[in-house]
């Protein structure tokens, strides 16, 4: 008698146990799809492919991993371990032998031939120009060579490469002291005082991205530097800055204000490396065109006030390669007011006008110290005349 009530009892729950389960596996499956649509619609954001293959909705959510749809947790940030120093402009010369020279391949074709004409001559004396050698030199170089080729009645191609190898390398100047100054000295009072490098040059050439790329060049050196990001001008630039120095694990000091005092944060940053005993400042500036006098005294003041705690020991100008005769007007300029003691040339990646590296040292008497060979972190190499020359005779 009691036992049918029972059965039904019984009967009720495992139809409602069975209901319940099911529909607890819907939701889960259901909560599940809307987790992996969450997680495509997020990745679009990076991945397009993800969400070109994310799952319909027919899809079978029962095949779907749960670990799969776990939300990437965001990554500790790492610091980069810049490339070393020694060695990288030959690492970098490709780059050079690609940019196209023609004070390579093409010249040594020409001087490789039977019996010189005048012809050749001049065409090896338009190859030179054209790579922006500048007159004078390229007179230079086209007697010392025509006189060697001739006496010494050199012909075989390795012969002849030595030959302009040789003068090449006297025209770069081989003879000027490239050394970085980034030594800090200790005042008569016994204050740590940095080595301050002012990198300055018109806008456009490069001069953020080599202040980024010459911290990674100091602490691969075992360095340790502060950036200074003193072009207000240019809102993104502390910005550009900063990224570059958390990279490395390198502080930028910065103001908060857009069109601040670019003196008063050079300071700060000369002080800031005063009082941790840094042993470089690098200080970016704003890019100022040479015909604006307001901005070159900018400039002026950037340097007197920053000399209040401790005086630039270098001053890199940065060229941009590409721009010839222009880049060397502005050079004159700059030279005049802020006392360069070294140029950046960037872009050399990107020019067969490699020749204007000879042209500026004569004209300012300042040598070359650095080299920039493409947009990469560390594609700025200290310039070696020898390794130089290598690179553009392929
Ligand atoms: N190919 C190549 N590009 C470079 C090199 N150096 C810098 N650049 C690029 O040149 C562009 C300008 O660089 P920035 O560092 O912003 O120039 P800037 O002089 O600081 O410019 P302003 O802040 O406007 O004065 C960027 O796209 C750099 O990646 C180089 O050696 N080779």
């Amino acid at each position: 008698m009691n036992e049918l009530p029972w059965i039904e009892i019984i009967s009720a729950v495992v139809v409602l146990a069975g209901g319940g389960g099911l529909a607890g596996v819907l939701v889960a499956r259901r909560r599940r799809r809307t987790e992996d649509q969450g997680d495509a619609s997020s990745a679009a954001g990076t991945t397009t492919a993800s969400s070109a293959t994310a799952e319909p909705d027919t899809a079978e959510p029962a095949t779907v991993e749960p670990a799969t749809a776990e939300p990437a947790a965001p990554a500790a940030p790492v610091l980069e371990r810049p490339a070393p120093t020694a060695g990288r402009l030959v690492r970098l010369r490709d780059r050079l032998a690609r940019s196209g020279s023609p004070l390579g391949a093409r010249l040594l074709s020409v001087l490789s031939r039977d019996s010189l004409t005048e012809d050749d001559w001049d065409e090896i004396e338009e190859e030179l120009l054209l790579a922006d050698v500048g007159a004078g030199p390229t007179t230079e170089l086209l007697d010392a060579l025509r006189t060697k080729v001739r006496v010494l009645g050199v012909r075989e191609p390795a012969a002849v490469r030595d030959l302009l190898r040789a003068e090449l390398v006297t025209l770069l100047q081989p003879e000027l002291d490239r050394t970085l100054r980034t030594e800090p000295r200790t005042a008569e009072d016994g204050t740590h005082l940095p080595a301050v490098t002012l990198v300055v040059g018109v806008n456009g050439t490069g001069k953020t991205t080599t202040v980024g790329k010459l911290a990674r060049v100091l602490v691969a050196d075992g360095r340790s530097v502060v950036l200074g990001a003193a072009d207000t001008f240019r809102a993104a630039a502390a910005d550009q800055l900063t990224t570059w120095g958390n990279r490395v694990g390198v502080e930028t000091v910065r103001s908060d204000r857009e069109g601040a005092d670019p003196a008063s944060v050079a300071f700060e940053a000369v002080a800031r490396g005063r009082d941790e005993k840094t042993d470089v400042v690098l200080v970016d500036t704003a890019g100022r065109l040479q015909n604006k006098a307001g901005l070159m005294d900018e400039l002026g003041k950037i340097v007197r006030v920053s000399s209040k705690v401790a005086a630039p020991s270098e001053v890199l100008l940065v060229l941009d390669a590409t721009t010839g005769q222009n880049g060397l007007s502005q050079a004159r300029v700059f030279a005049e007011v802020a006392g360069v003691t070294g140029i950046v040339l960037t872009k050399l990646d990107g020019t067969a006008k490699g020749g204007i590296v000879v042209q500026v040292q004569r004209e300012l008497g300042v040598p070359v110290k650095l080299i920039g060979l493409g947009e990469g972190p560390d594609d700025l190499a200290p310039f070696d005349v020898e390794e130089f020359v290598d690179g553009i005779l392929g």
